[in-house]
């Protein structure tokens, strides 16, 4: 099939659950920087389990790769992750949370739903299922840093300014947009006209997930209260 700017047609076919994943009312708050400490702290403990079992993820993308430069781009994930992880450490030890207390959290079953659906696209299909399942995750937040940056310039004391400026850093956009240039080359290698709409089930159902997993902050704040 003619499979250019395959990231902007996948993303307009699934359109709906896109944005209510890149515009949930949690980002939203955060970016009017009213979002509730208490919420924030759920989503953040929730998210660092969610990155170990996303690392596995990205370890079986490297499994899954037909050829060293897949191998390598999905290694580039991986190191991302352990990175990113770093932010995660730095804001909980800010509010008294150690290492030790976020590994003992217990999995949310919107943490469990996410993770362990993206492990299985990797499982029972091939490196672009694989691949589509991970894009939200990294395109969506590169989308919402570069939306979000602004307010930051607005508000000097913004509470959320460490997490926006991970996501909106240029180290991060060009992170993303290596991701869009590998779906393309896996598209232009493995994408057929009938596989097309599996492709978008798979990147509609991760986006409901992100968007689920936003939900959970919320949830569990109001559950701990
Ligand atoms: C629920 C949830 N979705 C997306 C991300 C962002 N993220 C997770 S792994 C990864 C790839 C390399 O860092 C990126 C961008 C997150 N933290 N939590």
């Amino acid at each position: 099939m003619n499979t250019s700017a395959i990231f902007e047609r996948i993303k307009a076919a699934a359109i709906e659950d896109w944005q209510r994943y890149v515009d949930h009312e949690f980002i939203r708050q955060m970016e009017a920087g009213t979002l509730a400490q208490a919420v924030f702290q759920q989503y953040l403990i929730q998210d660092y389990l969610f990155l170990i079992q996303y690392a596995r993820a990205y370890a079986l993308a490297i499994y899954k790769s037909p050829t060293l430069e897949d191998m390598q781009l999905a290694q580039g994930g991986l190191n991302a992750i352990l990175g990113e992880m770093h932010l995660h450490i730095r804001l909980c030890e800010g509010w008294g949370l150690k290492k030790a207390d976020l590994i003992a959290a217990p999995e949310h079953a919107a943490t469990i739903a996410y993770t362990r659906y993206v492990l299985d696209c990797g499982q029972r299909g091939d490196l672009l299922d694989l691949h589509v399942a991970l894009a939200p995750c990294m395109i969506g937040y590169a989308e919402i840093g570069r939306r979000l940056a602004p307010a930051l310039a607005a508000n000097p004391n913004h509470p959320y300014r460490e997490w926006i400026s991970e996501y909106a850093s240029e180290g991060f956009q060009q992170a993303a947009q290596a991701s869009i240039n590998h779906m393309q080359q896996l598209a232009d290698r493995a994408l057929t006209e009938a596989r097309f709409l599996d492709i978008v089930a798979i990147f509609s159902k991760a986006s409901q997930l992100e968007a689920d997993f936003w939900q959970m902050g919320f949830d569990l704040a109001r559950e701990k209260n």
